[in-house]
């Protein structure tokens, strides 16, 4: 389901006008002659081209129901069958799934229209969900400009950062906390000094915890169930409200977005009116509006899409690269010894610059990034015009899924793929943003995504990786609470893929030389506990619990919030019987999923009379 959220975003369809409902069953049967006659015209035409393999499919369905469920072992299953692309019906439309198809092109670098995410752009005037054109490239140079060509002149403010990422999991004194929660203050703080050199010093900051809400709800507001109109336009013909779409919630959720923005934007104003020299990525853009070159909502437009895939993706990169860690003690060793050995100034916290001259810590942020993708199918790409790729017809308009999971895991370029193993990067030095734009077969992996959408924060994106894991490994252990590996092929797919909830202790390595005092911090592998003694005598003992539901903490989607609004009588706008609606349609989608699913989950490609036959 999760998955099918995140993909959804890409399939809205534009909605129709209220008075349809009125005339139903006329429409439907003007529909139908429709796809008759269709059907009658285009037969015969294009002998030249075959349609694509396809699974099984069911009417009206199409193969949603049996992506309801775990969408990445759906493809998994699929992909050995149906060859490295193929098709599937999400309802009424055709997708397109590949691997290793190296399209570069202008023709599949486009993103698909959708009403929901037509109101939270301001009509796509973002960077991630912008048509192909000239607007998604000045916007896109715009950000490479400050992320690329000007990355050195924020490097500072990202050691300075890893720093604190460190002294703020020290200042817990092992008390329980969730470092997940600190890996996303340090994302969420290096964009912020980018956008408007601003910081915050504490995961429990207000604005902080707004912040994982508003990236949460934005997740639900994408999400399939309560987007079913997009693959099933017939329920286009009923009221939008009964079949959970919902536009008024994406309406509120972008106010509050601007409205926090806006607070950003007049901070800077004024400083700038102060007569402070600010660097940052958000003032030049505000001389650029002064200048014409863009609007206010493409200024608001390109904080959405730098928020939105800047922090999430890189915090939850640095869970599974923790968890392996935690995994493998023999190579955490080995990446220490490396620290130590290279690294000179050892009694102070590394920085990028000296970080980024091990190799050893670099292959092991490759393998976790080859591993655990945060967008295993990446963003769905949309294609311009029609096309024929090996004699397979790929009509314009078509959304194309990159599989990443699958080619990041495929066991010819791979051996013994999902095995964490960093020596298999032993001869890689290239960084991945020079890799992913060279040849396809020389990438290190494709987390990273594709051709010209390919993501414009690989860069930065390495930059914070390599600094915190440095700085991280530096200053503790991380210590597997009990013998058994975590399991790594869980996981939960929301925003990004992430680990389920994993415990682990972080063992103190260098409070003495830090403290300048000869305190310890003592692991007893026979009890399992650390102990911390600090620098005013008090010791403290804990685990630390690392997980995705970090993430979901204090996360309440904007409907719930109403609901508990009107609970408590105090005015909510949503009268009892639009609560109640609420509760009787989420619970009809869900019993219908759930039906579906049980009533073929037993399909197997091969049993089905309808699958395209393979070789
Ligand atoms: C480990 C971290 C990251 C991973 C794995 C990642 C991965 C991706 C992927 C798979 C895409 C879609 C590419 C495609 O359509 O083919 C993407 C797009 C994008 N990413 Fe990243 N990303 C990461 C970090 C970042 C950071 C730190 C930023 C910015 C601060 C960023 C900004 C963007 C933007 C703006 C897009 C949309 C590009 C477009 O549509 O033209 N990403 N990313």
């Amino acid at each position: 389901m999760s998955l099918l959220s995140t993909l959804s975003s890409f399939s809205e369809l534009p909605h129709l006008p209220d008075n349809v409902t009125k005339h139903a069953g006329w429409y439907i049967a003007g529909a139908a002659a429709t796809l008759v006659a269709w059907r009658a015209l285009t037969s015969g035409k294009d002998k030249d081209t075959k349609d694509l393999p396809h699974p099984p499919t069911r009417p009206i369905l199409g193969n949603v129901h049996l992506l309801a469920g775990s969408p990445l072992t759906c493809f998994d299953t699929w992909g050995p069958k149906l060859g490295p692309i193929y098709q599937f019906y999400m309802g009424s439309l055709r997708w397109i799934i590949v691997k290793y198809v190296p399209w570069r092109g202008a023709n599949y670098s486009s993103r698909a229209s959708g009403e929901l995410r037509y109101i939270v752009t301001h009509g796509y005037k973002d960077i991630a969900t912008a048509r192909y054109g000239d607007d998604w490239r000045k916007r896109r140079r715009y950000f490479m400009d400050a992320t690329v060509r000007k990355l050195g002149m924020y490097q500072a403010n990202i050691d300075a950062e890893a720093e604190h990422l460190v002294k703020g999991l020290r200042a817990t004194k092992g008390v329980p906390v969730n470092p997940g929660d600190y890996m996303m203050l340090y994302t969420y703080n290096v964009i912020m000094g980018i956008m408007f050199d601003l910081r915050f010093d504490e995961p429990s900051d207000p604005w902080i915890r707004e912040e994982v809400k508003l990236q949460e709800q934005f997740f639900q507001l994408t999400s399939f169930s309560t987007n079913l109109s997009n693959y099933f336009p017939f329920l286009r013909l009923f009221p939008q409200k009964w079949v959970g779409c919902r536009t008024q919630d994406g309406h509120e959720w972008r106010a509050k977005f601007d409205e926090r923005m806006e607070i950003m934007f007049e901070k800077l104003r004024k400083r700038i009116v102060d007569g402070e020299n600010v660097q940052s990525f958000c003032a030049e853009l505000l001389e650029r509006e002064k200048a014409g070159d863009i609007d206010h909502y493409e200024l608001l437009g390109m904080c959405t899409s730098i928020i939105g895939a800047g922090v999430d993706t890189t915090a939850n990169t640095l869970n599974w690269w923790i968890l392996s860690m935690a995994n493998h003690p023999d190579i955490q060793a080995k990446v220490y010894e490396e620290i130590c050995t290279l690294y000179d100034n050892i009694d102070t916290c590394p920085k990028y610059e000296d970080a980024r001259k091990l190799p050893y810590l670099d292959s092991t942020i490759r393998e976790a990034v080859r591993l655990y993708p945060a967008g295993p199918l990446g963003v769905p790409h949309v294609s311009l015009e029609d096309d024929v790729y090996e004699g397979y017809r790929i009509p314009g308009g078509t959304t194309i899924i990159f599989n990443s999971w699958a080619m990041n895991r495929d066991p010819r370029k791979y051996p013994n793929p999902s095995v964490y193993n960093p020596d298999r990067y032993a001869n890689v030095t290239s960084p991945s943003s020079t890799l992913m734009n060279g040849k396809f077969e020389d990438r290190d992996h494709t987390s990273f995504g594709f051709g010209r959408r390919a993501c414009p924060g690989t860069h930065l994106a390495e930059s914070e990786l390599t600094t915190a894991t440095a700085a991280l490994l530096w200053a503790f252990e991380f210590v597997r609470k009990d013998d058994a590996l975590i399991d790594t092929e869980k996981y939960r797919l929301g925003l990004t893929l992430a680990p389920l909830p994993y415990k682990f202790k972080l063992k103190e390595r260098r409070s003495e030389v830090l403290q300048g005092k000869a305190l310890s911090n003592v692991f007893d592998p026979v009890d399992g506990k650390t102990t911390v003694v600090f620098e005013d005598g008090t010791t403290a003992e804990g685990d630390l619990v690392i997980g995705c539901d970090a993430m979901r903490t204090n996360d309440r989607s904007p409907r719930t919030e109403k609901r508990l609004k009107a609970a408590k009588g105090n005015g909510g706008e949503r009268k009892p019987v639009g609560a109640i609606m609420d509760y009787v349609r989420e619970y009809i989608t869900w019993v219908a999923l759930r039906f579906m699913r049980r009533s073929w989950n037993n399909d197997t490609i091969d049993s089905d009379p309808d699958t395209v036959p393979l070789d």
